[in-house]
Order: C-alpha cells, then sequence, then structure tokens
C-alpha cells in the first residue's frame, strides 16, 4: 500500500520528505522493522520509541510516523509524518493497513474486571453452534473458528488486533467477541476498532497499581462506551453500581441486565447443585452446567447479546442449556473418596467473595472449605490483604501460596497477604510458599465431601518466576494428589 492511500485515513500534522513508498508493514517495535516499514515512534511507559527512530531507519524502514521530529539532521529519501497522538495513530494504521477488517464483521467488546473471558468464550462457543463462522480475542487464546494461538495479553497490541481480525475476516467470520481490558483502553490499543457492541460486567477492586486510582480505573472502562458509536448497543450490568455510570456518556442503544433489579434482560437463580444450576432467564426455565450466581450474570449477559444480534431467543436458550464453563473457571475435580477440589481464576477479592458464596450454596453443611490462594507479583499490591480477607471469611481453612511472584519476593507477598487476616483468625491460616506443597496440603488436609478451592492461576499453565515461565497447573497438580491419571 502507498503511503498516500494511507495518510488519507488519519489525522495528521506535517509530512517531511517529497516520496510516495511502498508501506509493506507497520511496526511500533524497531527491533522488528524490515525494508518497506512504516514505524510508528511510541512514549511508552519505560521507554521514549522516538529514541529507536535511527535503528529502524538502519533497518529500511520507509516512513517513520512520530510526534516530533528528531533534532538531528533527517537522512535524505526519508519520509518523517508527524501526528499528534502516534499511539492512537497505530490502531488506525494498522486498520487502514489490514483493509478495515472490523467493518467486515460484528465485534463485539466485552470489559470488566471480572467475567471478561468467560463471556467471550461462551459467545465464541454459542455462535459456533449457531453455524457461524466466529473469532475470539481472550485472555486465554486468540481463536478463528478452530484454529488456536495462545493469548499473550488479554487485548493484544493494535497491530496484532487488526492482523487477527483481517484473517478472521478471511476465514469469513461474521462476529468477533473480545476482551477490552482496561489497559487496551488506556494505551488505546482498540483504536481502530469499530465496534457493533460493547458489554459491561462489572468493576471492583483490581489493577490500581496501574490506574492508581479507582476513578481513573473506571473512566478507563468508561472511556471504551464513550466511543462506541450510536449504531451499536452498550449492554451493562445494573447489578453493579457503577453499570449505569459506565455507559452515561454512550451513544449507543442503552441495554440492561440484572439478577436483581428490573431491566431489560432478568435472570433468577432457581436451584443450585454442585454440577450445575436452573435458571429463570427471561422467563423461561433452563438448567445450566454452571454455578453461582456470577455465573448466572455471564449467561444473562450471553443471552441478551445473542438476542440483539437479531438470533432466535429460543434456540439461544436451548444452547445455553449445553454450555460448558470455560477452563479454569469454576473447573471441579473429584477424588475416588469424594474430595472435591475446585481450580478457579479468581484473583481479585470480589472474584474469590463470589466463588466461595457459590461454594457455600453447594454445601450441604458438614464439610471444610479449604482455599489455597496467592497473589501475583508486579501488580496491584492493596488487594492482596484483601484476597486474603475474603479468602479466611469464606473457607474453613486458608492456605497462602505463591502465585506468579515475577520479579518480587514471593515471602512478601505472603507477609502482604497476612496483613489482611485478622487476629481472631489467625488459626485458620498456614503460609506454605511453595505452591505444590500447598495443594498436597490442601489435599491431604481434606476429608471425604471437603471441597478444596485453588484460586488464582485458573487456566495458566506456569509460575512466573523472575520473568522464567516454568510449568505449573493447578488441575494436574491436583490430579497428582488425588491419584487421578490424565
Ligand atoms: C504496562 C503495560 O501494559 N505495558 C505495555 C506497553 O509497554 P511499555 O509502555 O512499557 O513499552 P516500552 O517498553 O516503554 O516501549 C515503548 C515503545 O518503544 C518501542 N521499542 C522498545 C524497545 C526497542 O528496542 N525498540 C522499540 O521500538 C516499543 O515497541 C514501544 O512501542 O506496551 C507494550 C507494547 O504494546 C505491551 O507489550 C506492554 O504490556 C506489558 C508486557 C504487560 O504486561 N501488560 C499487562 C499488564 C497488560 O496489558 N494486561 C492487560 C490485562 C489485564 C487484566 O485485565 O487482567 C492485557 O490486556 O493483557
Ligand atoms: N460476572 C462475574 N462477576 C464476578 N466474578 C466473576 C464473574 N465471572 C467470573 N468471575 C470470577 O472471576 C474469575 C475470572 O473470570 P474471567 O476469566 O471470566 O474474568 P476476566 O474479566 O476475563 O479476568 P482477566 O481480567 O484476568 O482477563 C473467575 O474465575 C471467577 O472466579
Ligand atoms: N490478567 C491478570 C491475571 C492475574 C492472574 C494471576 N495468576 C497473577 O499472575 O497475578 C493480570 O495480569 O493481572
Ligand atoms: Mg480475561
Amino acid at each position: 500500500m502507498k503511503l498516500e492511500e494511507l495518510l488519507k485515513h488519519i489525522d495528521y500534522l506535517e509530512v517531511r520528505g517529497d516520496a510516495n513508498p511502498e508501506v509493506k508493514a507497520v511496526e511500533f517495535d524497531s527491533r522488528k522493522v524490515q525494508p518497506g516499514t512504516a514505524f510508528v515512534a511510541q512514549r511508552g511507559i519505560h521507554v521514549d520509541g522516538h529514541r529507536f527512530i535511527p535503528a529502524a531507519l538502519e533497518s529500511g524502514a520507509s516512513v517513520i510516523f512520530c510526534e516530533e521530529f528528531p533534532v538531528d539532521k533527517m537522512p535524505e529519501n526519508s519520509v518523517f509524518v508527524k501526528v499528534a497522538d502516534t499511539i492512537q495513530v497505530t490502531g488506525l494504521l494498522a486498520s487502514a493497513f489490514y483493509g478495515f477488517p472490523s467493518r467486515k464483521m460484528k465485534v463485539i467488546g466485552i470489559t470488566g474486571t471480572n467475567g471478561k473471558t468467560s463471556i467471550a468464550t461462551l459467545l465464541f462457543r454459542l455462535f459456533r453452534e449457531l453455524g457461524y463462522n466466529t473469532g475470539l480475542i481472550s485472555t486465554i487464546s486468540y481463536r478463528i473458528n478452530e484454529t488456536e494461538e495462545t493469548a499473550s495479553h488479554t487485548t493484544p497490541d493494535a497491530l496484532k488486533i487488526q492482523q487477527l481480525m483481517a484473517q478472521m475476516a478471511d476465514a469469513g467470520c461474521a462476529y468477533c467477541f473480545m476482551e477490552v481490558s482496561s489497559h487496551s483502553v488506556h494505551q488505546q490499543r482498540i483504536a481502530g476498532i469499530e465496534f457493533s457492541g460493547g458489554v459491561f460486567t462489572n468493576i471492583t477492586h483490581d489493577h490500581l497499581d496501574y490506574h492508581k486510582t479507582f476513578a481513573e480505573y473506571i473512566r478507563a472502562k468508561q472511556r471504551f462506551f464513550d466511543q462506541l458509536p450510536s449504531e451499536a448497543f452498550a449492554l451493562t450490568n445494573i447489578d453493579d453500581k457503577n453499570g449505569l455510570v459506565m455507559v452515561q456518556n454512550s451513544e449507543a442503544r442503552k441495554i440492561t441486565y440484572s439478577n436483581r433489579a428490573m431491566a431489560d434482560f432478568r435472570c433468577k437463580v432457581l436451584e443450585t447443585h454442585f454440577n450445575g444450576m436452573l435458571l429463570n432467564l427471561e422467563g423461561q426455565e433452563v438448567w445450566t452446567r454452571f454455578v453461582g450466581k456470577f455465573n448466572a450474570s455471564n449467561l444473562l449477559a450471553v443471552y441478551a447479546v445473542a438476542v440483539n444480534l437479531g438470533q432466535d431467543a429460543g434456540e439461544v436458550l436451548t444452547h445455553i442449556s449445553n454450555l460448558e464453563p470455560v477452563k479454569g473457571r469454576f473447573e471441579s475435580i473429584r477424588s475416588v473418596d469424594g474430595k472435591l477440589a475446585i481450580v478457579d481464576y479468581a484473583h481479585t477479592p470480589d472474584a474469590l467473595k463470589n466463588v466461595l458464596v457459590a461454594i457455600s450454596g453447594i454445601r450441604t453443611g458438614k464439610e471444610q472449605v479449604i482455599t489455597v490462594v496467592g497473589a501475583g507479583g508486579d501488580r496491584d499490591k492493596t488487594k492482596r490483604p484483601e484476597m486474603a480477607k475474603e479468602a479466611v471469611l469464606g473457607s474453613d481453612k486458608v492456605i497462602l501460596t505463591s502465585d506468579n511472584p515475577r520479579t518480587e519476593n514471593p515471602a512478601q507477598i505472603i507477609r502482604d497477604m497476612e496483613a489482611g487476616v485478622e487476629t481472631l483468625y489467625k488459626n485458620k491460616v498456614v503460609s506454605i510458599e511453595n505452591r505444590r506443597e500447598a495443594i498436597k496440603t490442601a489435599s491431604l488436609l481434606a476429608q471425604p465431601g471437603d471441597i478444596i478451592l485453588i484460586a488464582g492461576k485458573g487456566h495458566e499453565n506456569y509460575q512466573d518466576v523472575n520473568g522464567v515461565k516454568h510449568h505449573f497447573d493447578d488441575v494436574e497438580e491436583i490430579k497428582k494428589c488425588f491419584g487421578i491419571d490424565d
């Protein structure tokens, strides 16, 4: 594609150099530049990409997008385009370069602290069942029909998103369901995507290391809805106290869902068993293989999206009753002698609380609940004591352990968690830094009938220590303890 063609799709301030080079690729990482690449210099959190302009030119960049021209003399034959915001321009350039793929399908973005992967994945599966070519961008994987790639980010960078969407368009996808993380809104990774709908699940404590205050975190998520066009829908969960705030500035068609109040879409849990729930969903009784009110809420969101995308309500309900839980989300493993383990990705105080409430709903009374949980390193420190507090409130015994310490000292992370345990409950808690040992201990402590919750890692199959990912899988570990062969 010629530069002139690309420039039609962005607002630029000034162009220096009069060539109209062929743009063979767009990159924002100088290390990926090849001859003919357009390099976009982004100001990151750690470094300013403008520093890498010489390196990009050295590797043969045909054009440089930047916010300021380099002070040194610019090499002859080079073309520089000055723009106000290179980060935003990256998404717009990528979208134009890949032929505006989001216009060729309906893209639905799901945002919120918890529930994004669950809803996006269930929508993907539902629409596959309904017979559509479908794409998915989620924490676990990026999927185009049956092709699956392990995800690097919940919402990857703008180039990767547009590349994926171009592949989805080539595969004839009619829909793409994607998670929209607050980081991706803040870093404008979603610039250039034309959404047909947005979903808000909830907002609770997480990522305050990045957004600093809860108000800023709310703003980041709200910005997603501010950007939706009037033809799109904005589906919001009004059981969350920020549900209406989220969509207040949105031009999109507002639709509400709730498990409690009057709303456009409503659902009620009628019965809960350890292997499923009976729901009243929009007046229809439906058996599902999910447990917990939060899952009723997720399924309601799935239903509401599908109906708003024009699907037949009855057909959708039939498929919902056949959907299975997502990997690492309330995944249950039973031992031969009747111990029940639940592996769940709860890594926020609210998620832990919800999962423990769901577990209390399936207890018959006598069983003990033993929770194994840790908190991630190089992530929001303030959630650590809160997570320990929720674990203690909802369990009979708690084993605090490690969960991706990254560059931090795991013992210190556990101490930060212990600070949230009130003296009264200290005897419920033990700390075992080694996660394998922690799971083993829980399994030894458990009696037949007891429930072991292993929280925080869900589908993850690694323990990140100092940037090295060591293989570790909670499901594998508990199966070993239970003597179950894969
Ligand atoms: C905190 C954060 O989100 N950082 C993201 C950010 O990195 P950064 O701003 O630090 O980049 P930087 O290192 O300062 O570099 C600045 C620029 O110089 C360029 N550069 C750098 C070096 C070089 O030699 N040449 C060069 O051109 C870089 O490509 C970049 O454009 O931009 C990078 C490129 O897009 C991201 O990969 C990176 O994600 C990091 C790895 C990350 O861990 N992010 C997590 C926290 C995240 O995004 N999580 C959310 C989900 C959270 C949730 O909801 O649970 C997600 O969506 O996954
Ligand atoms: N609607 C919900 N409300 C509250 N908690 C939920 C909800 N859905 C799921 N959870 C809990 O949160 C955990 C994470 O769920 P899920 O992976 O769907 O969220 P996510 O928003 O994608 O998380 P991430 O930000 O890490 O991508 C689940 O394992 C469960 O414990
Ligand atoms: N997307 C979340 C996942 C956290 C999962 C937990 N296992 C951890 O490593 O903290 C994050 O990156 O903050
Ligand atoms: Mg997710």
